[in-house]
This record gives C-alpha cells, sequence and structure tokens, in this order.
C-alpha cells in the first residue's frame, strides 16, 4: 500500500530489451514528496531506465510502478523530464522557450506571462527573457531548460544528467540554483548521475544502482545535512569529505559485485 507522502514507487521490478536478460531485478524503491532522491552509479547500470519508467516511457517486465497510488499505464503527464540534451527552441526567444509547456496546455496568457516572469526572476534570466539561445552561455542554457522544467510545476522532476556538460564552476552555480528553487517549490526530484560529489552536494537521500546485470539497489544513504544548505561551505568540511568517502565505497561495492558476478558494464 501507498503511503501518504510517498509519489513514486517501483515493488520488485524486472526489466529488459528485447531478447536480452533483465538488466534490473528485485528493485524497491520510494519517492516521498518534497524529497531530493539521487540515483547513483556507473555507466550502463539501469539509472535513465528507471527514470523512463517514472515517465511512462518502458513496461516492466514484472513487479509494480505506481505515481501517487495508481498504476503507470502509458505516458505520465505529471513528470518533468530534464536530459543532458539541448532542447530549447532555437527560433524562440527564452521566455517563448520557457512558456512553452503553459502553451501546449491552454493555459491563459495572462497567467503564463505572471509565471514565465516569475521563473526568468529565480533563475536569474531577466535580462535574458527576450534573447535567442543561440546568444547564451551554456549556463544560462541550462537555467533556461531547468525554468522550462519547472514552470507547469510537475509532481516529479526527473533529470539525468543535466549538467554533465557544464564546466566545474557553472555545475556548482547550478547545484545551489537547483537545491534553492525546487526546496522553495517544494517540488520532488528523482536525479541521476555517476559524480559521486553532484550526488553529496544535492541529495537528501542517495541510492547506489549497480550490482549487475542484472542489477539493482544495492545502498541508501541518508545525507547528513540540513535541507538548508550552504553549498560554498559544505563542500570544503570534513563532514562532506566523510559523505563522499562512503558513497564512493558504496559504487566500488556495486561494481566489486558486478565483476564478482560475472556482469560488470566496462565503465
Ligand atoms: N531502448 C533500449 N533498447 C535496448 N537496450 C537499452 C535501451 N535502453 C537502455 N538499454 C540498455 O540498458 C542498459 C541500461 O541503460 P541506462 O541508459 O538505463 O543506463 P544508465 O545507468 O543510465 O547509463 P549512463 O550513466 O551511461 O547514462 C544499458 O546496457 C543500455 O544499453
Amino acid at each position: 500500500m501507498t503511503g501518504q507522502g510517498t509519489i513514486f514507487e517501483v515493488q520488485d521490478l524486472a526489466i529488459g530489451f528485447g531478447e536480452r536478460d533483465d538488466i534490473l531485478h528485485g528493485v524497491d524503491l520510494t519517492i516521498e514528496r518534497g524529497e531530493f532522491l539521487t540515483l547513483l552509479g556507473p555507466s550502463g547500470c539501469g539509472k535513465t531506465t528507471i527514470l523512463n519508467l517514472a515517465a511512462g516511457l518502458l513496461r516492466p517486465r514484472a513487479g509494480h510502478v505506481r505515481f501517487a497510488g495508481e498504476p503507470i499505464n502509458g505516458v505520465n503527464r505529471n513528470v518533468g523530464y530534464m536530459t543532458q540534451d539541448d532542447t530549447l527552441l532555437p527560433w524562440q526567444t527564452v521566455q517563448a522557450n520557457i512558456g512553452l509547456p503553459l502553451r501546449m496546455r491552454k493555459v491563459p496568457k495572462a497567467e503564463i506571462a505572471r509565471r514565465v516572469g516569475r521563473y526568468l526572476e529565480i533563475l536569474d534570466l531577466g535580462h535574458a527573457a527576450n534573447l535567442l539561445p543561440g546568444q547564451l552561455s551554456g549556463g544560462m542554457r541550462r537555467r533556461a531548460l531547468l525554468a522550462r522544467s519547472m514552470i507547469y510545476e510537475p509532481k516529479l522532476l526527473l533529470m539525468d544528467e543535466p549538467f554533465a556538460a557544464l564546466d566545474a564552476q557553472m555545475r556548482h552555480q547550478m547545484h545551489i540554483e537547483l537545491r534553492e528553487t525546487v526546496k522553495r517549490a517544494g517540488q520532488t526530484v528523482m536525479f541521476v548521475t555517476h559524480d559521486i560529489t553532484e550526488a553529496a552536494k544535492i541529495s537528501d537521500r542517495v541510492l547506489i544502482v549497480g550490482g549487475g546485470p542484472p542489477g539493482g539497489i544495492v545502498a541508501e544513504y541518508r545525507l547528513p545535512f540540513g535541507v538548508e544548505r550552504d553549498l560554498d561551505a559544505l563542500r570544503f568540511t570534513d563532514e562532506f569529505a566523510r559523505v563522499e568517502q562512503e558513497l564512493n565505497r558504496g559504487l566500488l561495492d556495486a561494481r566489486s559485485k558486478a565483476t564478482a558476478d560475472g556482469g560488470g558494464n566496462g565503465s
């Protein structure tokens, strides 16, 4: 039975592709409303597959996948999905790009203008409202994509290595903005990465995926940092270094289990 606070739930999941064996097997996972959950694991272990299940783009071979207590049948319109890809429309201004999900949902024009204005302000893009994506820096484009993913306030935001292409400084800035923005909005996030430091900075809870194929959730870490975090200071503390070490151990265990089982995915 789904708890009142649970928004997404996977029970005893098995999934694979075509004639191939399962890539994930026996996966149990829940996300509570308002939680920032990160799936951390080596390349090819099945992290994106879990996001695609939440988005209703894939069906499991076995097990249950539920959103707000209901089975997911078909595309899940309650989720926002931000990938590594730059999917801004190059011929539309920043504000038109950000408003796109609202226009598609036939939201009245005045309401669109109000919400676009709010997100331009939150993500510090007001000065760029009338620019085209080609006139923006990489970090500004990521912020515009983040605004577009959040503007219709999806109940669950799926993020698949959204900052992988940014340089270290810009990525750090995005971590600060993402956490502040989603916590202010009470947004629930399922985030995918193979970057330990990124996972340690932004998450409330981290699940290590791996140990396959078929893989699963091999470890869980509830991070000891509060909801309000000063990421500029936190990343240089001993406590942060300890968390990074723990996550690193978890990842190494997942890889050695994969090797011992004859699996492994070459990353
Ligand atoms: N549509 C598909 N058809 C066939 N195989 C697929 C499909 N999608 C994923 N796979 C395979 O399933 C496995 C898991 O892929 P997935 O993209 O979920 O991994 P990942 O952990 O997100 O990897 P990465 O970190 O490299 O993005 C891989 O071996 C991949 O080749």
